[in-house]
């Protein structure tokens, strides 16, 4: 039994085989072949077999986060079918008498130069997925199959690291915890573990020989135990129990009201990334959305989801909730949550850079694109739009101003929409500091305690070394939701916290007391919470 330490993002237990996920490119060798057309059979063969993945691939894809984000795989099956594509394998198969593993290869390699060296940007991005669906046939063609498809039953995966990207797209039927050697907890990556409702460590030694071992994800002491004892197992066993029946007596709570005993109510909304997440919010009686991170259709995409995908998840998003409150926040790309092909320079200082609200209003008919197809989506449900990064008042009326032209375009084209509530996400301190102005030209606060952590105590969320300083429960920070909620007060609008700090359920009483008027939290933390609030005298 082998026990090592490492920081937990949920505080659950798990058990289960490891599964080592290793993101290397495979190796392919140069070999000379004597049978050209049993080589050029292979290839052909495996051609077929990508095309029944990529099918299976789009049904899963389509199920779990939608139809727009599922079209990927129907472009690399449509790449995979081009002529010219297939007669370079052909040819390099017969010219050079190589397996068709190096033919692939090189077309691999030659082609997405090609498309990489076009002035398109949408051209630009054809050369990952050339790279992609080559190193699908390769692995075919080699009998290995990719990482994710080896997965035959619910495992703890063990990885490097994960980018949010990745864990976005790991499968999560068979998922029973991660645990990874880079991290922080307050990156997306731990948020979405948190939403996910999996135990999940980080900062925690890997070694790729422990593939296949049984381990033990111990989320309340932060342990993972390789090979465990059956001591430890009894005790796993025992908390996977307790965890169990916690979740049942939570699920008592549905259907009941988030209101002190006193009968003071609060919104109690959650947060989510993607249309498949709304089945979490439903399932743990969620009162509305308070946060669509909307860049998670970004940053699942190839390229920018053009109006009409990112409408229809939009609009999916509001159905699902049946009238109830959905507050789509723009995108909020930039910092760890960064994406190909709006290829962003590298930056010294990623959070203090180029991102969010500061790209939106340069890139404006992006920007506009995004407006339009919220604009759109409102006609089928209750929407609310915010706007994150503000530091300054002109940033919103210009953000605002952009939402009217947006609007002013619908019109024209006699496209329907409401008249939705804008709000802002109070994220800096500057936007506390001034936000007895934006209060003016808001209809509400939404605080993101998360980034206003990081901005007030100038301590990188990313950085797993600075994780004690990041505390959310400064007083410097509570200070500034305190503030946030007096200035909306005063101008007559609602205020919430989105951050993780939400769900903190020591300081749920806090928060009423500072006139919090709504909470939004991983959907697996609402019935919890709903919990604390009806314990409470306030
Ligand atoms: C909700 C927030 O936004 P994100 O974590 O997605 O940056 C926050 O900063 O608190």
């Amino acid at each position: 039994m082998i026990r090592i330490e490492g920081k937990s993002i949920c505080k659950k237990v798990t058990m289960g085989k490891i599964f080592f996920l290793k993101k290397e490119e495979s190796i392919v060798r140069r070999e000379k072949v004597e049978n050209i057309e049993k080589e050029k059979k292979q290839f052909d063969a495996s051609v077929e077999e990508a095309r029944e993945q990529l099918l299976s691939l789009y049904e899963k894809a389509k199920r779990e986060v939608g139809e727009a984000e599922a079209a990927i795989f129907e472009v690399h099956t449509m790449m995979l079918e081009d002529q010219d594509y297939k007669e370079s394998i052909y040819s390099i198969i017969e010219n050079q008498q190589v397996c068709a593993e190096f033919a692939v290869a090189e077309t691999s390699k030659n082609f997405s130069r090609m498309f990489r060296d076009m002035n398109d940007d949408y051209m630009k991005e054809r050369g990952s997925d050339i790279e992609d669906i080559s190193n699908r046939i390769i692995r075919i063609l080699g009998g290995e199959k990719g990482d994710e498809e080896q997965i035959t039953e619910p495992v703890i995966i063990m990885a490097k690291d994960l980018a949010p990207s990745e864990t976005v797209q790991l499968n999560k039927e068979m998922l029973l915890g991660f645990v990874t050697e880079k991290g922080s907890v307050n990156s997306h990556t731990a948020i979405l573990a948190r939403t996910m409702n999996i135990p999940a460590l980080i900062n925690t030694e890997i070694r790729e020989e422990w593939h296949g071992e049984v381990a033990i994800i111990d989320g309340y002491k932060g342990e993972l135990i390789i090979n465990p004892d059956s001591e430890r197992i009894k005790k796993a066993y025992e908390q996977i129990e307790e965890d169990q029946n916690k979740e049942r007596r939570l699920k008592e709570l549905k259907g009941k009201e988030s209101i002190t005993k006193s009968g003071r109510k609060v919104n109690l909304y959650a947060n989510i990334g993607n249309v498949a997440d709304t089945g979490k919010v439903l399932q743990n009686d969620g009162e509305g959305i308070g946060l669509f991170r909307s860049e998670f259709l970004y940053l699942e995409a190839k390229d920018f989801p053009t109006e009409e995908e990112q409408f229809t998840a939009y609009k999916a998003v509001a159905e699902n909730m049946a009238g109830k409150k959905v507050i789509i926040r723009t995108l909020d790309i930039g910092a760890d949550k960064q994406v190909d092909y709006f290829h962003l320079e590298k930056e010294e200082n990623p959070a203090l850079g180029y991102r969010a609200i500061r790209i939106c209003l340069k890139e404006q008919e992006m920007f506009k694109t995004q407006l339009r197809a919220i604009l759109r989506a409102s006609a089928f449900g209750n929407i609310s739009i915010m706007f994150p990064m503000i530091v300054s008042v002109e940033e919103l009326r210009q953000a605002k101003e952009l939402l009217e032209e947006a609007k002013r375009e619908l019109e024209e084209g006699g496209i329907p929409f409401k008249e939705i509530e804008t709000g802002v996400m109070i994220e800096t301190p500057a936007a506390v500091i001034i936000s007895d102005e934006l209060g003016k030209e808001a209809d509400f606060f939404s605080i993101g305690t998360n980034d206003l952590t990081q901005y007030t105590l100038a301590a990188d969320r990313q950085n797993p070394m600075l994780d004690e300083s990041m505390n959310p429960r400064h007083p410097a920070v509570l200070k500034m939701i305190e503030m946030t909620a007096e200035s909306a007060h005063r101008n007559h609008i609602w205020v919430g916290i989105c951050g993780e700090l939400g769900a903190d359920i020591e300081l749920t009483e806090t928060f009423l007391k500072y006139g919090i008027d709504e909470l939004s939290v991983s959907p697996s933390r609402i019935l919890e919470v709903r919990e604390k609030i009806r314990s409470l005298e306030y």
